[in-house]
């Protein structure tokens, strides 16, 4: 399939479009039509015919589009016809809390396995993953596929890891320490700064009625 190129925006949304689609699919609901799917997702209609004519002119008028389809394609976009190998470098409260959560299970990106540069937690379990040293990380790497790498680790530790990741062959890595990390051609990294996201949200209570996520358009 040809790729297709789709605004960073969209990119963004689409995993929302997919988490209702899926619920949708378990109660056996076959068709949704943009309206419903902007009253449930709180985001303007006109704005999801818009990402979904990405795909192609598939929802008819006055039936609404077909969930199974949408999945699929969503799903094939997102690149999650196939599983993605991640591995987490920190094992520490939140390192931990990520690896009991199993979101990666069911999206089929998975935590294949933990490093930890502290040699008291090597050997010890996590949701049945074992935490290796970090001199393990280039193999196990190679050995398991992993092609993306999550960052746990203070943030004076942050750039020290993403370079151990990038030097492993990882192209993506999603960084949870507050820390700006340095850009590497053919990597991706993203942000999920909780610090950042509470300021932020403290600024928009003060101005309650101005945007929101989702108004956003492209
Ligand atoms: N983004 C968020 O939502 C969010 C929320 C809380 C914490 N954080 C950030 O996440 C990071 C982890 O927080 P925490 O509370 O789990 O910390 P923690 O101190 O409980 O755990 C950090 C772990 O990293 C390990 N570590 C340190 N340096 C390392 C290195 N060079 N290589 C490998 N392992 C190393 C430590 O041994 C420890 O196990 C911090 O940067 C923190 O600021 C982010």
């Amino acid at each position: 399939m040809k790729p297709i190129k789709i605004s960073e925006a969209v990119v963004r949304r689409l995993p929302i479009y997919l988490r209702f689609l899926n619920e949708l699919s378990l109660s056996n609901i076959q068709t949704v039509s943009s309206q419903e799917l902007g009253e449930k997702l709180d985001l303007n209609p006109a704005q999801i015919r818009k990402d979904l004519a990405y795909f192609g002119e598939f929802g008819r008028k006055g039936v609404g589009y077909n969930v199974d389809y949408l999945i699929e394609k969503i799903r094939q976009i997102l690149k999650l016809d196939k599983t993605m190998n991640v591995a987490l470098v920190g094992t520490g409260n939140l390192g931990r809390a990520l690896c009991n959560y199993n979101m990666y299970i069911k999206d089929n990106m998975k935590i294949v396995a933990v490093f930890d540069a502290d040699t008291s937690k090597k050997g010890t379990l996590i949701n049945r993953l074992t935490v290796q040293p970090m001199q393990e990380l280039s193999d196990s790497v190679k050995r398991l596929d992993i092609s993306v790498g999550i960052i746990t680790v203070p943030a004076a530790e942050a750039q020290n890891v993403a370079d151990q990741f990038v030097a492993a062959g990882i192209r993506g890595i999603l960084n949870f320490a507050p820390v700006v990390l340095k850009a590497t051609p053919g990597v991706r990294i993203h942000n999920a700064d909780f610090t950042a996201e509470l300021l932020s949200l403290a600024y928009y209570m003060d101005n309650i009625n101005g945007s929101k996520e989702g108004d956003e358009t492209q």
